[in-house]
Parts: C-alpha cells; structure tokens; sequence
C-alpha cells in the first residue's frame, strides 16, 4: 500500500465570471470557465493509523479546524486512520486562485487513495461542494465551463495559453464581494460560442476596481502588455499570451510593490495526473 504522496495543488484563473442571479440562501448562481495552471501549493502526504489528522509547513495562521485541508481530511477519515499532511503554499490567499478549495481537493483525492476509501470522483465532488462553491472542479481535475455556483462542470478543450498572474498586494474576501448591493447580479446567460466570439467579462471587476486601488493600478499596467482581467473576486489580474518568453518579458518589467508569476494553461490537474 502507498503510505507517502506528494502532489502539485493548482491554482486557478476564472478566464470569465458573469453573476446570473442570486439564490434563496444568498448563494449566487453564476456561469464562469475554469482555467487550471502549472502552478500551485505542495502538499506531502503521509499516512499512518494514529487517528490523528496534522498539519505543518505554511499554516497560515489558522486553527487546525478552520484549515479547508483538515476539513477535507475529516469527511474521509474513519476508525484509527491518521495523516500527516505537510503544507507549502505558493498561491496567495484571497487572491481569486482558489487556493484553499484547490488544498481540500487535493486531500480529498489524496486521502481516497491512501485509505482506501472507495468513492467515485464525482462523489469526491459532492462531498468537496460542501467546503467550497470552488472545490468540485479541482476534485474534477480538468478545464470546465461551470454554472449553478460553480457545481455543474462541463469539460472544456482550451488552448495551453501562457499567463501572467499579478497580485496588487491586497486581499479580498469572497462573501465581501458577493455581499455588495452595488455588484451586478443580473447577467444573462451566455452561450460556449458566444464566449468564444469574446462576449465575456468579469461582472465582479467594476466594483474591485472601485474599492481596491491597487487592482485598478495593476490593470491599468497590464493594459499595456494584454488584455488584462480579474480572477473570481480577486484580487489578482491576469493576461494570457500565446508563448512563455513573452510572458516572462513583461513578469520582468512588473513594478517591485507587486508579486507576480507565469504559469501556463494545463488540460488535466496535476494531482490526477500524479494519482495512479
Ligand atoms: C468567485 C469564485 O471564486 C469563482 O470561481 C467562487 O465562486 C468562490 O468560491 P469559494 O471561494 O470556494 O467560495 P465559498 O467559500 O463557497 O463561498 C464564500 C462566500 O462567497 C459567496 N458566494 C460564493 C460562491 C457563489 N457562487 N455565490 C456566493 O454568494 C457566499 O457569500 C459565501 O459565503
Ligand atoms: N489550506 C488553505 N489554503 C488557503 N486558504 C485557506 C486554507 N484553509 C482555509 N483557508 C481560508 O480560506 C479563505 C479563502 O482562501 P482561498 O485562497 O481559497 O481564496 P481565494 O484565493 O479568494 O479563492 P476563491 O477564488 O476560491 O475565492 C482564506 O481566507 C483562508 O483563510
């Protein structure tokens, strides 16, 4: 049996976000397409049968219980089963990368396997869409066309395209965001086609730019090099080009108060692509 696993957890551009309604329970129903990157946190897990779940490495601060990974972690675990899971994480939180939804998916792949739980991968994904509107297509593991909040996945063929991610430096809370009366929750639906005739935003954007500074700046400087959009609720921007070296060019050049990196476009998770 394979006690020890190391694996790649992705980050994730929403290439658009439009905002179609809001909900009952004040969810918001939303059509969106997922673009998973080469680039995310590394996650080492090693399992035992101490009926412990524990973490190390980059913890953020947070209590053990509060922490997606633990969470994720708790849904499988039975009996005796144990883990120690230790964290390194390169994608910045409330950033609009999806980083904690990425990390419970990971430990649900993860730990399906070391424990042998069974489930299938769209079961993995019911029980991950009770953690985080973004969990399932990470528990998918592919580029998806998502609507409902984010459940209903549909794969997507995208091109591989290279991407500069910046990161203005501030962090934006996702229910802040959804929570303002002044964001715009009436988009009407759109087709795959349209979208890929252009006719696609990011309804959140307006209303980050308006209240965040250092979103409206990093726009504005990526309009010189692409077509710079937002991510999910931010606060990173990113602009897609079609090879690395152009990417890296304009990563040079980025101003030194923000981060930033380059990671391309990948068809299939890493994380499946590392699970037998
Ligand atoms: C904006 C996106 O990043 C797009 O990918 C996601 O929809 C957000 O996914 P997430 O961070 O996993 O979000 P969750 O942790 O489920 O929700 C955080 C908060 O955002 C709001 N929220 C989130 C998703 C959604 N479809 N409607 C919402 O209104 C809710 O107030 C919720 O309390
Ligand atoms: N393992 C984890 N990694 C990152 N954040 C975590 C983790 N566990 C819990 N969180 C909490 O989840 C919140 C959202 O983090 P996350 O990085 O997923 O948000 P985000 O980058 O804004 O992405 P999204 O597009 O899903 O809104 C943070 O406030 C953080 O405190």
């Amino acid at each position: 049996m394979t006690q020890h696993l190391e694996l790649l957890s992705p980050a994730k551009l929403n290439l658009f976000l439009h905002i179609t309604g809001r909900r009952a329970d004040g969810y918001h129903n939303l059509q969106t397409l997922f673009q998973l990157l080469d680039y995310g946190d590394t996650l080492v897990f090693k399992a035992n049968h101490s009926g412990q779940i524990r973490i190390s490495g980059d913890t953020l601060d947070l209590a053990p219980e509060q922490n997606l990974i633990t969470r994720a972690a708790k849904l499988l675990q039975r009996d005796d089963l144990g883990v120690d899971i230790e964290v390194s994480k390169r994608i910045p939180t409330g950033g609009g990368l999806g980083g904690g939804s990425s990390n419970a998916a990971s430990t649900l792949l993860a730990l399906n396997h070391l424990w042998h739980c069974g489930y299938s991968n769209s079961a993995l994904q019911q029980l991950g869409n009770s953690l985080g509107a973004d969990v399932p297509v990470f528990v998918a593991g592919h580029s998806a066309w998502a609507e409902g909040t984010g459940e209903l996945l549909q794969r997507v063929e995208l091109p591989q395209l290279w991407y500069l991610v910046v990161h203005p430096g501030c962090h934006i809370s996702t229910a802040k965001i959804f929570s303002e009366e002044r964001l715009t929750r009436d988009s009407l639906p759109i087709t795959m086609a349209a979208f890929f005739q252009g006719a696609s935003r990011n309804d959140c954007q307006d209303l980050v730019i308006a209240n965040y500074p250092a979103v409206a700046e990093a726009i504005d400087w990526l309009t010189k090099f692409g077509e710079p959009r937002l991510t999910g609720t931010g606060a990173c921007v990113f602009a897609s080009f079609d090879s690395e070296g152009e990417a890296l060019a304009v990563l040079q050049q980025l101003p030194v108060q923000w981060a930033g990196f380059v990671a391309r476009g990948v068809k299939q998770s890493p994380v499946l692509s590392a699970l037998p």
